[in-house]
């Protein structure tokens, strides 16, 4: 464990209480851009420090449910302009800490503000129906009621935005949270949870604790006082997680990966379509389980769609993303980099021609950095690893097929289902994708990233535990339901 001393040290969040772990270690987390650069130090906490902070919730859920959803709104709302009036010290912070842009941390912060604000809402809505009894004289009807406490395990790719989404809808029905973020964006989750320490949400209500997957996020999913876990990042972890907390009987919620397909049609508008391959695909350095990874265009306009993308591609900028010049950061950590880095020469190995970058920018001022350059490949087929697993890197594989059909069943063939998109004109074309896509979130001429909180989002097959989160489906995860028969 290194610790740097010229960095500040970020505490536990336990109770109302900003405390060191038992352990008294902390763990480095360094900026992608810089490696030498430690951003903060954050806690590197024990079972210990967990347990307390699980007892803190437990105790805190107890009136905390009590209050009416509107008073609890009123919080929310009141967390929302706090992340308003810090937004640019966030997002810089998020830019410094887990490499995207500062206008996309700017961007994702302000979704953070507006999640608030409509979970904040929430609070005054039904929580239940009328059903008519068969016996006329009696009042049945149902009510949705918290789980108790959450376990919320976050990813560092989107580090305000993942961890509200989660926690603004487990808060406002009335369930109270331990938060275990990704070390890799935990300052910047120490931030926002001062957010939600300022506008005075009760002690024990929100708990962080920061550490080891293996040892806090795992300790979530085994505590028998932890009533429900949602989670996001991998599969193997999400899988493991979702296991343990089957095995004790809780609630689990998982979102992981995509392999996500965008479909260029021949009758499409190749230039929307070029931006949208790049948008979606090297936007955040590919880093969002939303990205578009596989390009499958016809091959009738697969020569004009590769001339003009290669075309785009080359007018990228890579670089800090503080720099007002630079559309794609850097990879988000050593262990990403080296991943992308990997996935490249399988690609090469396997037979895929690299027809762009794959390497690393050569600028000085980028040498200490996780930098690579957009990549892309041509001559993929479906059987290459490159066009099963989840690279989460800025790589784009091209696959060519004759048929709109042909690429509908290409699109398939992996064991993910989050997001897929098309570029076409053809009604037949677009309404076919639309009943025969295996993904959750489907685009029509449309790039597959871009997610609005008022709408469920989440995957099919590999890509999600099935259930949705965001919008009004976060209610079926967070809540269980009463049904309240009453006879005078
Ligand atoms: N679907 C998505 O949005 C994301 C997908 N990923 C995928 O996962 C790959 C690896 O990224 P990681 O950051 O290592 O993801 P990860 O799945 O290891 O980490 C996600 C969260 O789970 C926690 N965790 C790790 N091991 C755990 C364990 N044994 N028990 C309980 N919690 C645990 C981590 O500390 C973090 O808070 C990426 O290359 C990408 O393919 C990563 C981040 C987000
Ligand atoms: O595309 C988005 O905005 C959300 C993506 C996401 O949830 C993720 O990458 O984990």
């Amino acid at each position: 464990m290194s610790t740097n001393v010229a960095a500040k040290t970020y505490m536990n969040y336990v109770n109302g209480v900003w405390k060191e772990s038992t352990s008294n270690e902390t763990i480095a987390s360094y900026n992608p851009a810089n490696k030498h650069e430690v951003v903060g130090n954050v806690q590197n906490s024990t079972r210990e420090d967990l347990e307390e902070a699980i007892q803190a919730a437990k105790q805190a859920e107890k009136s905390w449910k009590k209050l009416s959803g509107a008073e609890r709104g009123n919080i929310l709302f009141s967390v929302a302009n706090i992340l308003e009036n810090n937004l640019d010290e966030i997002a810089e912070t998020m830019t410094n800490e887990m490499g995207k842009t500062l206008p996309e941390a700017k961007g994702e912060t302000a979704r953070g503000v507006a999640i608030l604000r409509y979970y904040a809402g929430e609070g005054m809505r039904k929580v239940g129906d009328v059903i008519p009894s068969t016996d006329s004289s009696a009042l049945m009807f149902s009510k949705r009621v918290p789980l108790g406490v959450v376990g919320v395990i976050t990813p560092w790719n989107f580090p305000v935005a993942i961890p509200i989404w989660k926690m603004a809808p487990a808060l406002i029905y009335g369930n109270t949270v331990v938060f275990k973020p990704a070390t890799e964006a935990a300052v910047t989750a120490a931030k926002v949870v001062e957010c939600f320490e300022k506008a005075g949400v009760p002690e024990g209500v929100i708990n962080l604790v920061t550490g080891k997957g293996s040892v806090i996020g795992q300790g979530l999913a085994d505590h028998s006082d932890v009533n429900a876990v949602t989670f996001t990042g991998s599969n193997q972890v999400g899988k493991n997680i979702g296991s343990s907390v089957a095995a004790r009987g809780g609630k689990y919620q998982l979102e992981m990966g995509g392999k996500n397909p965008i479909i260029v049609a021949e009758d499409c508008d190749i230039d929307l379509a070029v931006d949208a391959a790049i948008s979606g695909g090297l936007k955040s350095t590919g880093q969002k389980c939303t990205c578009s990874s596989r390009v499958i265009v016809q091959s009738s306009i697969y020569d004009t769609f590769k001339e003009r993308l290669l075309q785009k591609v080359a007018e990228i900028k890579v670089g800090n993303g503080l720099d007002s010049d630079t559309w794609m950061g850097p990879c988000a950590s050593e262990g990403q980099y080296n991943t992308v880095r990997k996935y490249v020469q399988i690609g090469i190995e396997e037979g895929a021609q690299l027809i762009y970058g794959g390497d690393e920018p050569q600028s000085d001022g980028l040498r200490n950095g996780y930098f690579v350059n957009p990549t892309i490949f041509e001559g993929v087929t479906s059987s290459m690893t490159i066009a099963q697993e989840e690279i989460f890197g800025p790589v784009l594989a091209l696959m060519k097929v004759d048929t709109v059909e042909e690429a509908i069943d290409l699109a398939n063939d992996v064991e993910y289902g989050l997001s897929a998109s098309i570029f076409s004109k053809n009604i037949d074309s677009i309404l076919s994708f639309i009943d025969d896509i295996e993904a959750g979130l489907v685009r029509i001429n449309s790039e597959t990233a871009g997610v609005e909180l008022q709408a469920p989002f989440g995957g099919m097959k590999a890509s999600s535990s099935h259930s949705r989160e965001q919008g009004e489906a976060a209610k079926e995860f967070f809540t269980t339901v009463k049904t309240v028969f009453v006879k005078g």
